[in-house]
């Protein structure tokens, strides 16, 4: 299984990440203080993408990377691809999405008056620590499931929209960089508008086991927020996830292009 794939997803990843920087930091709050953490799991997550969607791109159709150039998959192939990259990708993410979620609950530290309690957790290893111990090991894959729901077509839509938007490329030669970023951008935003609804859903689960709010499942809690917020509840943070998705995916496909350009 080659590895490069990996490595470049590794870095890319980490790349994008410090370009989403300032919208996470309006999102998260109190993750994405430091770096450390985000890097070592959020890059880490878009290598096993990155690396599980090449392999799964050489397991179906026979090329590598650099033969994908003079010899582009079907969109069919690159949709499975995707999906399978998603997949499996989910469940390096689920946890560290968990702890995201549960940390953007809560309240900002330097916004809270003197002489209010602490926040419940004081940073990532705190909040997986207490995880485990008040709701098991299986407390930290909470709203795995959506998550899977969310993310495996949606990776599909992201690897397609990616290579639909850089087909004005001759077949054998690298697209240029003004292209390659506006494909990245625009595969960030077609999967985030996709993936929104799934998106609200899968933090409330996430935030049912802190809450003590009880939700018979996915359905269960499309449904109740629905009959209580209106369908408007399903779009809540598209704006930020799409203007935050645009400049991410594009320096994260330019950097993962160039990376394995320049591997050979
Ligand atoms: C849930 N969806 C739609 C996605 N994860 N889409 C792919 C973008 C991944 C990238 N690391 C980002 O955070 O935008």
């Amino acid at each position: 299984m080659p590895v490069e794939e990996f490595v470049a997803g590794w870095i890319s990843g980490a790349l994008g990440l410090v370009l989403g920087h300032p919208f996470d930091t309006v999102k998260l709050l109190g993750f994405f203080k430091g770096m450390s953490f985000p890097i070592a799991s959020i890059a880490m997550v878009n290598s096993v993408l990155f690396g599980i969607y090449s392999n799964t791109l050489l397991a179906l159709t026979a090329t590598s990377h650099q033969e994908r150039r003079a010899q582009p998959p079907s969109y069919i192939h690159v949709f499975i691809a995707g999906c399978t990259g998603g997949f499996v990708q989910v469940y390096c993410l689920a946890p560290f999405d968990l702890i995201k979620v549960r940390l953007q609950n809560q309240t900002e530290p330097r916004a809270r008056p003197p002489g209010s309690p602490p926040p419940r957790y004081r940073g990532p290893v705190h909040c997986a620590v207490s995880i485990f111990q008040e709701e098991g090991p299986r407390g930290l894959f909470r709203g795995a499931w959506a998550l899977t729901l969310r993310d495996t077509p949606t990776m599909g839509i992201y690897f397609v929209t990616y290579e639909l938007c850089r087909q004005s490329t001759r077949d054998g030669q690298d697209p240029s960089p003004a292209t390659v970023l506006v494909a990245g951008g625009f595969a960030g935003i077609s999967s985030w508008a996709v993936a929104t609804p799934l998106d609200v859903i899968k933090s409330r689960l996430q935030m049912a086991g802190l809450k003590r709010r009880a939700y018979r499942g996915v359905l269960d809690c499309m449904v109740s927020s629905a009959r209580q917020e209106g369908l408007g509840v399903f779009f809540r943070g598209l704006t930020i996830n799409s203007a935050r998705a645009f400049p991410v995916n594009a320096v994260t496909f330019l950097s993962y292009e160039y990376l394995l350009r320049s591997w050979g």
